[in-house]
């Protein structure tokens, strides 16, 4: 049989199968992505195959199909392991918020980088907006143009009161939605009022490493009741873009990426060459100086890690 992987132990696998009925599996045989060890072979997302052992309702995963994408944690530059987090998602919802707290441009760019990388489409969601009244709203509005400016849909919600809500219900409606967010933006409110009773509530599992020196989060994937799936994240802070040499991060910056070959070098890292086509776009405000900022910010972080 044929189905989805919607929530993983490490050991076990909770398949969503043609049938319409969820079932345990196990796996046999070895599932590995090319030049990455991972602490996990399958994660949620991943389409799988599969068969009723006998005389039981557990199963075991044979063949894993292949993926049109997935997002791994941890650096592999550093230890040669990595989690894969999630598998097969349509775009990614990074929620945001101005106040209580307000989260940084630099964690924001952070995230799109990410998303470019894994050729993940991405949505900033930014909640509260119950909070923001006249000034607050311009400066809303400003946050919003720069990523706008750059081709990065943008939506204000209030989970608190609904605002907005049905325009997410439909841009989720029917697809795979992996869902971030740093503590304390909503992120559970708003999949709580995405979830009525939350159809499938599948609790995070931890457990100690082999060497038992950090613990395991994994994803939860949620039915939306309307169609589509959401693929929450807890317990991970950051979606690290770790595996990223320093020397190809400009290609994870949409309006870095189409003006670097016109850069003197071909070589150029953008950050102090004469005859940089970025630098100058950002002298002429072409390119917002925070964005710039953050990609100085990721490579300087990524260059001292590599
Ligand atoms: N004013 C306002 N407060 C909100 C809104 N959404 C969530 N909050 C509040 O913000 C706080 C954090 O909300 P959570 O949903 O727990 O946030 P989270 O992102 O899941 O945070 P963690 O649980 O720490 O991961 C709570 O006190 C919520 O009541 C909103 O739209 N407007
Ligand atoms: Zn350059």
């Amino acid at each position: 049989m044929q189905g989805l992987v919607i929530k993983s132990t490490g050991s076990w696998y909770q398949v969503h199968a043609e049938d319409g009925v969820d079932y345990d599996c196990r796996i046999k045989g070895k599932f590995r992505i090319q030049g990455i060890q991972t602490t996990n072979p399958i994660a949620v997302g991943d389409l799988v195959e599969f068969e009723l052992e006998p005389n039981s309702d557990n199963g075991v995963i044979n063949k894993l199909n292949d993926r049109k994408n997935y997002i791994i944690r941890k650096s592999i530059n550093l230890s040669k392991q990595a989690q894969i987090i999630a598998a097969n998602m349509d775009q990614a919802f990074l929620v945001v918020t101005l106040a209580s707290p307000r989260t940084s441009l630099g964690f924001i760019d952070r995230f799109l980088a990410t998303a470019e990388a894994y050729s993940i489409p991405a949505t900033l969601i930014f909640n509260k907006l119950d909070l923001f009244h006249e000034e607050g709203l311009t400066i809303l509005d400003e946050y919003k143009s720069i990523y706008e400016n750059i081709g990065y849909p943008c939506y204000s919600v209030s989970a608190l009161e609904g605002t907005n809500m049905p325009e997410i219900e439909g841009l989720l409606k029917d697809k795979t939605t992996l869902f971030s967010g740093h503590s304390g933006v909503g992120k559970s409110s708003l999949i709580n009022a995405l979830l009525p009773g939350r159809s499938i509530k599948t609790g995070e599992i931890s457990g100690a490493s082999d060497k038992g020196q950090h613990t395991t989060t994994f994803a939860e994937m949620h039915t939306l009741p309307f169609g589509g799936y959401l693929i929450d994240t807890p317990g991970i802070r950051e979606l690290g873009i770790f595996d990223i040499r320093p020397e190809e991060l400009g290609h994870y910056f949409r309006e870095m990426r189409d003006l670097m070959n016109m850069c003197r070098f071909n070589n150029c890292r953008h950050v102090n060459e004469p005859g940089c086509a970025v630098i100058k776009a950002v002298e002429e405000g072409e390119i917002e100086l925070s964005r710039y900022e953050s990609y100085l910010s990721i490579y300087h972080g990524n260059e001292t890690r590599a």
